[in-house]
Parts: C-alpha cells; sequence; structure tokens
C-alpha cells in the first residue's frame, strides 16, 4: 500500500514591536526581568514545512545570506523541540523548511522567532498533532523569550523574561514606519551595554506600563505616542550613535513619535493615520538616515496557516531609501 504524504503547510507570522520595554535587574540565569508590552505588526515571515527525503533549511529574502541553514538556525532548533516533546526520533526527521523572510535579521523585531513559531504551528498541523495553544507556548518559551509572542500575536503584556503572556483590549489599528539600519545588533550585546551603562551612571528608565495599558484601550495613537518607551533604547544607541539621527528625522518627518524597536536597530514610528504614514515613508526614505523603510500596521494576528502554496500572497507597501 502506497503511504500518503501530507501536503506542505505553509505559515505566516509578524514580527514585533515593543511599545513598552521596562528591563528590570539581572536575574541568576543571565536573563532580565521584563515588564514589556508587544505589538504584532503586518512585516511578516513565510514559513513552510514539508515532508522530505532531504531534511533542512532554505532561506530566502530579506538578509537571506546572514541567516545560518544549519541546526543553529531556530527554525530547525523548533523541529527538533517538537519531536522531541512529542516523542519522536530526533535523528530521523524528515522534515524541510523553508523560510521566506521579510523581518529584517538581528533588527529587534523577532525574525528569529517568528520563524520558531511558525514551524511549531506548521509542525503540529503537517503531523496532525493534538496539541493546544498553551501546550505549543509551553514548547515555545523554551525556544527564547520573544517565541510565544509570536505564536500569540495581537497586543500583549509579558512578564517573566518576556515568556508569559496575557493579551491586552486594544481598540485601534496603528499606523507605523520601519526603518530598517545597516547591519544588525546582537540581542546579548544589547543587554549588556545597558548593564555596563547601569554600571557606571543612570540611563533613563520608562515609566509605569499602566498608562500604556489605559492608552491602549482608549484607541487614541496620540496619547499612545506619548508612552512609547524602551529601556534598550540608551544601550541600542550608545552601540549605534546614528540612530539617534534616525529617530530625530522620523519625527521631523511627521511622526507621532519613534522608538527603536526591541533591541534594535530597527525604528519605528508611530503615525497618526495610514496616510501619514506614507507620507512618513517617503520623506524619511529621502533623509539618508536608514537602509530602508517599509509602511506597516498592528496589531495583526500571531503565526497562522495560510493554506496551500497556491494561495496570493499579500505584501505590505513598500518605500525603498
Ligand atoms: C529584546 C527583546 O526582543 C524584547 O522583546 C527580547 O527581550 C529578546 O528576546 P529573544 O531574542 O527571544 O531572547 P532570548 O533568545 O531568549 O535571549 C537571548 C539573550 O538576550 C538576553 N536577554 C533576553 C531576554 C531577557 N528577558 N533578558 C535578557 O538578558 C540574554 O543575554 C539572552 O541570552
Ligand atoms: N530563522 C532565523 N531568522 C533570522 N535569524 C536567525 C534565524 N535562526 C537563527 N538566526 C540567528 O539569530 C540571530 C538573531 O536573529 P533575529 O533576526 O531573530 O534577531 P532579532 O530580530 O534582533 O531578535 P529579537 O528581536 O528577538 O531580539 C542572528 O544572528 C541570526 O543569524
Amino acid at each position: 500500500m502506497l503511504a500518503v504524504v501530507p501536503r506542505p503547510v505553509t505559515v505566516r507570522v509578524p514580527s514585533k514591536v515593543n511599545l513598552h520595554l521596562a528591563v528590570g535587574d539581572l536575574r541568576r540565569d543571565g536573563f532580565h526581568e521584563l515588564t514589556t508590552v508587544f505589538q504584532s505588526l503586518s512585516l511578516t515571515d513565510e514559513v513552510t514545512v514539508a515532508v522530505a527525503d532531504d531534511p533542512g533549511v532554505e532561506v530566502q529574502g530579506e538578509g537571506a545570506s546572514a541567516v545560518p541553514t544549519n541546526g543553529a538556525n531556530l527554525a530547525w532548533r523548533a523541529v527538533e523541540e517538537l519531536a522531541r516533546h512529542v516523542g519522536r526520533e530526533v535523528g530521523e526527521l524528515k522534515v524541510r523548511v523553508l523560510i521566506r523572510k521579510g523581518i529584517p535579521v538581528s533588527g529587534g523585531m523577532a525574525g528569529g522567532s517568528a520563524d520558531a513559531a511558525a514551524t511549531l504551528v506548521g509542525l503540529a498541523n503537517l503531523w496532525k498533532l493534538e496539541i493546544g495553544r498553551d501546550e505549543l507556548a509551553g514548547v515555545a518559551a523554551n525556544l527564547g523569550s520573544d517565541v510565544p509572542f509570536m505564536l500569540h500575536g495581537g497586543t500583549a503584556l509579558g512578564t517573566g523574561r518576556g515568556e508569559s503572556i496575557v493579551p491586552v483590549l486594544s481598540r485601534h489599528t496603528y499606523h507605523w514606519v520601519l526603518a530598517f539600519a545597516r547591519g544588525g545588533l546582537a540581542t546579548p550585546k544589547v543587554y549588556g551595554e545597558l548593564d555596563r551603562l547601569r554600571a557606571e551612571g543612570d540611563p533613563p528608565r520608562v515609566g509605569g506600563v499602566e498608562p500604556v495599558l489605559e492608552a491602549l484601550a482608549s484607541g487614541d495613537p496620540r496619547q499612545l505616542a506619548l508612552l512609547l518607551g524602551n529601556d534598550l533604547q540608551a544601550a541600542a544607541v550608545s552601540l549605534r550613535p546614528g540612530l539617534r539621527r534616525t529617530l530625530r528625522a522620523g519625527v521631523a518627518a511627521g511622526a507621532l513619535a519613534g522608538t527603536v524597536s526591541g533591541s534594535g536597530p530597527t525604528c519605528a514610528f508611530l503615525c497618526a493615520d495610514a496616510d501619514d504614514a506614507l507620507r512618513v515613508a517617503a520623506e524619511l526614505s529621502g533623509a539618508g538616515v536608514c537602509r530602508t523603510v517599509r509602511v506597516v500596521h498592528g496589531p495583526v494576528p500571531g503565526a497562522r496557516v495560510i493554506g496551500g502554496d497556491d494561495e496570493p500572497r499579500s505584501a505590505p507597501p513598500q518605500v525603498h531609501a
């Protein structure tokens, strides 16, 4: 009898920006205690998982040459972690993963975490696993602090090392302009730089999270803009002083406010509406302060199966510098 080979499964997964990122103390395990508000953005990666005789990872798209295709790829680590979790033999995995990247590599937008989350959702579908979202979130947390949120999407409060997620009421679609930098920043280096700055002096700290949650409930982008804050920004700017110019240029171009996204170096500019975002993007792309500009919106859903390979794909509007 012929074995039926399951059809490949494709998953679309968003990127993220931290609307609020309060970094607390360095813990004994090397992580910092966080209070953060994540918002998922319409800049996406797509990940296809398929049964194949030549297992491995292939990467195409934005920054693909900087992404490992061996066991260090977070998507492959997700394959192995899920296999172990459900008792499959890790040495005999007949899985091929194709990643189409739209999210900049080492950009502070959780691109690798997104691919890991997408792989978990894709494989659960490909292998027809009876596995709930909470159980999958537990597997996700073993892969990285940002991975559970990339499964979840939307707007959420993250605590612990960022892996503990609860949804947040958010009433509005927010319009953003992203400024991609040339080259990335390594997340551990940025946290290390913050520790160094704090040992030496008193870099600015964000306020409490409650006003941010209230602004999200009200749905007013102007209110939210006043409250965007990221403790890692001082560290990212210390490592990349040019980001100061980028942040200034976005606001000068008409954004309500700008912030370094996560550990950087991508900068995210909140705009009043979709038309303003297009205007800001056009002006910023001519200012010579970044590699490329993208217009995106959020929140959007987390990692979701988008069906067969023949389904049409929608790309976010793009403006190239
Ligand atoms: C900057 C953020 O993107 C904000 O959401 C995240 O905190 C980073 O999350 P991530 O890339 O999933 O990070 P992980 O892979 O879990 O950790 C990478 C490294 O970042 C540092 N790290 C990360 C999370 C955290 N709460 N404290 C940390 O100090 C640690 O040096 C850790 O070894
Ligand atoms: N699937 C993947 N996509 C991108 N980078 C990956 C992937 N797998 C492993 N990496 C490696 O992980 C590192 C960080 O990549 P990533 O794009 O996730 O950074 P980031 O977006 O700054 O992360 P975060 O916002 O979660 O801190 C890079 O050195 C990259 O080579």
